[in-house]
């Protein structure tokens, strides 16, 4: 459902969340869900599902089809999850997605939760650690980004490879307040975020698929939102060896590995990242989702080929 803004833009409407229940403060006045609040929703989604996902797929923006080839779907919208997050963002359904893909149990997310949406981080990550208590192992995390990289065009799929931790610098993670150690450590490492093994698994498929030009490998980073970036900031994330730019994954990916998932990360480079003044177009939303439409079935396949590869790892 979508209603027009005053502009004549399509949104969807803010949705009142359910009322959030105190459990501790993470230090900047939020307040968090304890490991049994989490530990309820699991639930709830095990009643509502036969279903026992080994692998859970974030659909990025734009790339909510990729769980429309899930078999045997059983779709629970977020509205309907108790102490769930709603999605607010054109091109982000809300809805959890059970099925299968192939003989493989998994989970998708049509529709992820984003900082600039008002969400703090944790709640943004809240369905990782959903997913990490039904019993999935491996996180695949899609994305669309702007490409920073040169030599990156539109509609080329990046396989993360590691990523800066921007907002982190900056004192923000969705790791803040207490720790509860049956999710993982205080101190996670994080030199291995990003499977080394699926990456290569992600070349070998690529290779297969004949996707070899359009496949690049590279570092993404994700800043808060909601504007896009200015020129001079594009510039500093060139310089410091940024390859596409985004706003979602990175907490994401740290919140998985934190409860020890493994990861795989996947970038649809939606635009080119403008790094000149004389440039005269402007990054906007349509277009990510176009560019998300354009490599639909494309990315169905290879998404569909890495759960079946991935699956047997
Ligand atoms: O990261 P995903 O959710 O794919 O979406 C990306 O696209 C949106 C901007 O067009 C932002 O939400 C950015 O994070
Ligand atoms: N910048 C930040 N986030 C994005 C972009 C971008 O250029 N494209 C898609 N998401």
């Amino acid at each position: 459902m979508s209603v027009q803004n005053m502009n004549g833009t399509k949104v969807k409407p803010a949705k009142e969340t359910l009322p959030e229940v105190e459990v501790e403060s993470n230090g900047n006045g939020h307040k968090m869900y304890s490991y049994e609040m989490l530990e309820e929703i699991a639930n709830f989604l095990l009643t509502k599902t036969n279903i026992r996902p080994i692998i859970g797929i974030i659909c990025g923006s734009g790339m909510g089809s990729l769980a429309d080839t899930i078999t045997d779907a059983e779709r629970i919208p977020y509205e309907e999850i108790p102490n769930f997050p709603t999605s607010t963002v054109e091109g982000h359904h809300g809805q959890l997605v059970f099925g299968r893909l192939g003989e493989v149990p998994v989970v998708a997310m049509q529709g992820r939760f984003h900082y600039y949406e008002g969400y703090p981080l944790w709640k943004c990550c809240l369905p990782i650690r959903v997913m990490k208590l039904l019993g999935v192992k491996t996180l695949m995390a899609t994305n669309a980004a702007g490409g920073l990289n040169p030599s990156y065009k539109i509609g080329d799929l990046m396989i993360v490879t590691d990523h800066i931790n921007l907002m982190g610098f900056a004192g923000n993670n969705p790791l803040q307040g207490p720790n509860d150690e049956r999710f993982g450590p205080r101190f996670p490492p994080m030199n291995k975020a990003y499977n080394y093994e699926y990456r290569k698994i992600a070349k070998k498929v690529a290779k297969e698929l004949k996707l070899d030009n359009i496949i690049r490998e590279g570092i993404y980073t994700c800043l808060g939102g909601p504007n896009f970036e200015t020129v001079a900031e594009l510039r500093m994330l060139k310089m410091v060896g940024v390859d596409a730019v985004g706003m979602s994954t990175v907490h994401e990916v740290i919140t998985a590995r934190h409860c020890d998932m493994k990861v795989f990360g996947l970038s649809l480079i939606t635009n080119e990242c403008i790094t000149n003044y004389e440039v005269e177009a402007e990054a906007n939303h349509e277009e990510v989702l176009d560019v998300g439409k354009m490599r639909q079935d494309l990315l169905r396949e290879y998404i569909s080929r890495l759960v079946h590869e991935f699956s047997k790892v």
